[in-house]
């Protein structure tokens, strides 16, 4: 047994579950939300548990999101490799997995944070992995709109963790990434069309065309730009922030229009990456605009 668990192989299947990447931004959204929700340093015992538990937590909704849709990541390239699809992890562990990891969590949250930060991260994992992937997921187009809350929530739990408070400052953050989704998401779905049609999913591309899609994207990032300029509207940042929320945003922009006009599925990739580029940078103009202005 314990050869098994040791095995390096096994350890990087586990860790893989946890789509470690994505888990990597999210954290990252909420340490800023952190840093951000007081004027001087936030206690750094506070800090590392709250980073510690929101990462586990959410590597945990994750690992569930992969439990569920092991049948759905069969029939799809870009997930048929996945630890359970492949057969190298078995439901039983990816189960077991999940709920020490999310359990270990949300335990380090309510010990060592507070209860609240430690309600609104269960609400948030059960958004997602639950309401998302099992409800909305197979059943609308709108799925990433409504399914995007959850994902929206990760500078409010920092924001919760340092002041145990959800001021307006940290609901301008959720809203920047709320509105983000759609435009991230369907980026890809639109060079992965095949793919979620394959799987049976009603994709926004899948359902409406590739088109309307693109005008989609175009609406929401045009909307994007506005809202990413509110923590400035609000006094909440300062010159610098405004000058890089303006041009991310602004690129963010064109390249919507470049993509209605002229599409290709390289253009949509790249714009999928820009879009993981422009949230770390947006949240890092922000924590660089907190501090020196
Ligand atoms: C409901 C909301 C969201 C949906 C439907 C969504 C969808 C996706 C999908 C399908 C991928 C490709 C994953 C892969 O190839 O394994 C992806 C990648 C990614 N997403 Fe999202 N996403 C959402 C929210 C977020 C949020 C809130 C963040 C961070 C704050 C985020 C950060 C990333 C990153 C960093 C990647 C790249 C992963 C890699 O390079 O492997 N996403 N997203
Ligand atoms: C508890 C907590 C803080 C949770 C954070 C919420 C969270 C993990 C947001 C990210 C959402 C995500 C990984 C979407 C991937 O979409 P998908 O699952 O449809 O993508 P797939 O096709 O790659 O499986």
């Amino acid at each position: 047994m314990s050869a098994v668990v040791l095995d390096k192989g096994v350890v990087s299947q586990f860790v893989a579950l946890t789509k470690p990447r994505v888990v990597s931004l999210v954290v990252f959204c909420a340490v800023i939300g952190m840093f951000l929700a007081t004027p001087g340093l936030p206690a750094p015992d506070v800090v590392f548990f709250a980073t510690i538990g929101i990462g586990l937590t959410a590597g945990s909704a994750a690992a569930v999101n992969c439990l569920i849709e092991q049948r759905i990541d069969a029939v799809m390239m870009r997930t048929r490799r996945r630890p359970l699809p492949s057969g190298a992890l078995t439901s039983m562990q990816t189960v077991t997995f999940a709920f020490i990891v999310g359990g270990v969590g949300l335990f380090l949250l309510h010990r060592f944070v507070n209860p609240l930060t430690m309600w609104l991260t269960f609400a948030t994992f059960v958004g997602y992995a639950l309401i998302y992937t099992v409800w909305l997921k197979p059943a609308t187009p709108q799925n990433i709109v409504i399914g995007g809350a959850s994902g929206a929530m990760p500078p409010v739990l920092g924001w919760a963790a340092v002041t145990g408070q959800v001021p307006v400052e940290a609901m301008l953050l959720f809203l920047i990434i709320f509105v983000w989704t759609p435009p991230h998401f369907w980026s890809l779905a639109l060079y992965r069309t095949q793919d979620y049609a394959r799987a049976g999913l009603p994709m926004l591309p899948v359902t409406h065309g590739a088109e309307y899609t693109r005008k989609m994207i175009l609406r929401y990032t045009i909307g994007l730009f506005v809202v990413s300029l509110l923590p400035y509207a609000f006094g909440m940042s300062g010159p610098l922030y405004l000058l890089s929320a303006a041009g991310l945003s602004g690129v963010f922009v064109l390249r919507a229009v470049r993509m209605l006009r002229h599409y290709s599925d390289a253009l949509a990739r790249s714009t999928f990456k820009y879009s993981i580029w422009y949230l770390a940078a947006l949240f890092s103009a922000l924590l660089v605009d907190h501090y020196l202005t």
